[in-house]
């Protein structure tokens, strides 16, 4: 089994709701997004995928949510946009963008700061 990982970073606004405390209030994040992909055959060029497409891919999902208030998103209108959802929400489009039949999103981490992290693994693999 192979695995590449890159890492990449997007801002934000949110708020938690039903969450006790100071984070249902309206405030950012600039959060670093740790992105793994897995898979078991090389390419000819002995690469598992290329670290700048996976790059590109990560840049354009995070295009979908950089610099909004993730509240107003439809995905987060019923899903609080915290760092678990958020790390889901990039698996899933990720994925759909990256996965083949030899390699596929084994998990991606979102850093909500520099020692709070939420990672989603997906179902399926
Ligand atoms: N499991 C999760 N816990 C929390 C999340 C989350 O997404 N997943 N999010 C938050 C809030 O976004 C909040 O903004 C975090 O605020 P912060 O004050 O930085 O959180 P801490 O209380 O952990 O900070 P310390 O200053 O280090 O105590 C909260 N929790
Ligand atoms: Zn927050």
């Amino acid at each position: 089994m192979y695995e590449v990982k890159i890492v990449s970073d997007f801002a934000a606004a949110h708020n938690l709701r039903n969450f006790r405390g100071r984070c249902e209030n309206l405030h950012g994040h600039n959060w670093k997004v740790e992105v793994v992909v897995r898979g078991d055959r090389l390419d000819d060029a002995g690469v598992l995928l290329d670290f700048g497409e996976l790059k590109q891919a990560t840049r354009d999902v995070l295009q979908l949510v950089d610099h909004q208030y993730l509240n107003d998103l439809p995905y987060f209108k019923e899903r609080n946009p915290s760092s678990e959802y958020i790390a889901r929400f990039l698996f899933e489009n990720l994925s759909a963008r990256v996965n083949g039949d030899h390699r596929w999103v084994h998990s991606v981490s979102a850093w909500e700061s520099k020692d709070s992290c939420a990672t989603y693994y997906g179902e399926s693999r």
